[in-house]
């Protein structure tokens, strides 16, 4: 018996992939319907991913940006000074900017974050790329908690070391936001950069700029899955307590970084806490 999954996505696929999304069908069903169609899962989820995100994006050609374009912002050597807090470099990589840094949260700072984001988890929205307005969809199932620059004195600390971090002023950083993924959440593969041809980044990149890079702080280990995954490196990290992954994809003259791509995998067994800063080119008003 033939037991081989599809590994590439024909174009009549793709085309069927568009059609599904324009008649306002929800990824997750495309991902199941490809699915039982005997698609690879990474496959069809890549597909979806690009046709959902990419579009706005030159996917075909990451070697045309070039990578020395892409200097890291994150200071050089092995303990990064952040404030009040000395955090190790476990890992780095250069394109896209990676760095995976160990020991940015206490076991503390995470418990008293998840109890407080808890007071407040609502369902996680993405941007709808037509209108600039959050909606919520089912490409990122997950649930969130945001705070204001500074609302708390916890929080500000934690602002402040995630600037101190990602070598910029904290003037430039939204407000952090809490995220609680449950079995079987996920957020498929994405940019964190606003698309430059999607109408509906045109407000969100009139106050700040562009996003520049992100870090996401990890306020849990998971159970089983809940990888952060970068699809087009096969990255994958596992959530650990306390640890950040730190990565960026706007270059100083505005290249943008296709192999930032990046989503959660669904949640196997457990949750899954996080909280993200992201940073923009220019001041933001919290
Ligand atoms: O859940 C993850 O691991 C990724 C989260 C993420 O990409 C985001 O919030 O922008
Ligand atoms: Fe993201």
């Amino acid at each position: 018996m033939e037991t081989r999954l599809h590994t590439k996505v024909t174009p009549d696929w793709h085309r069927w992939i568009g059609e599904a999304l324009a008649a306002g069908h929800p990824p997750a069903e495309l991902l199941a319907t490809m699915k039982e169609n005997r698609f690879d899962e990474r496959a069809a989820r890549d597909a979806i991913a690009d046709a959902v995100f990419g579009s706005a994006v030159p996917v075909a050609s990451p070697a045309a940006t070039t990578a020395a374009a892409f200097t890291s912002r994150l200071a050089e050597g092995h303990v990064l000074h952040a404030g009040d807090r000395d955090i190790r470099v476990l890992v780095r990589v250069s394109r896209p900017t990676i760095a995976l840094l160990d020991n940015v949260l206490d076991a503390d700072e995470c418990f008293m974050l998840r109890e407080l984001a808890r007071t407040r988890l609502a369902r996680s929205q993405v941007v709808n790329p037509g209108t600039g307005v959050g909606v919520v969809q089912d490409i990122r199932t997950s649930e969130g908690a945001n705070f204001g620059r500074g609302e708390t004195e916890l929080i500000a600390r934690i602002d402040a070391r995630a600037a101190a971090v990602m070598g910029m002023d904290g003037e430039h950083g939204e407000g952090l936001q809490a995220m609680r993924y449950g079995v079987g959440a996920e957020y498929v593969p994405h940019f964190d950069f606003f698309p430059p041809d999607d109408p509906g980044s045109e407000p969100h990149l009139r106050h700040g700029g562009q996003r520049v890079s992100t870090l996401i702080m990890y306020l849990d280990d998971v159970e089983a899955g809940g990888e952060t995954i970068f699809p087009r490196i096969d990255f994958s990290y596992v959530p650990r307590r306390g640890q950040a992954l730190y990565f960026e994809y706007t270059a100083p003259d505005g290249s943008l970084d296709p192999l930032s791509l990046h989503g959660g995998a669904p949640v196997l067994a457990g949750e899954k806490w996080i909280l993200t800063k992201w940073m923009r080119e220019n001041a933001f008003a919290g």
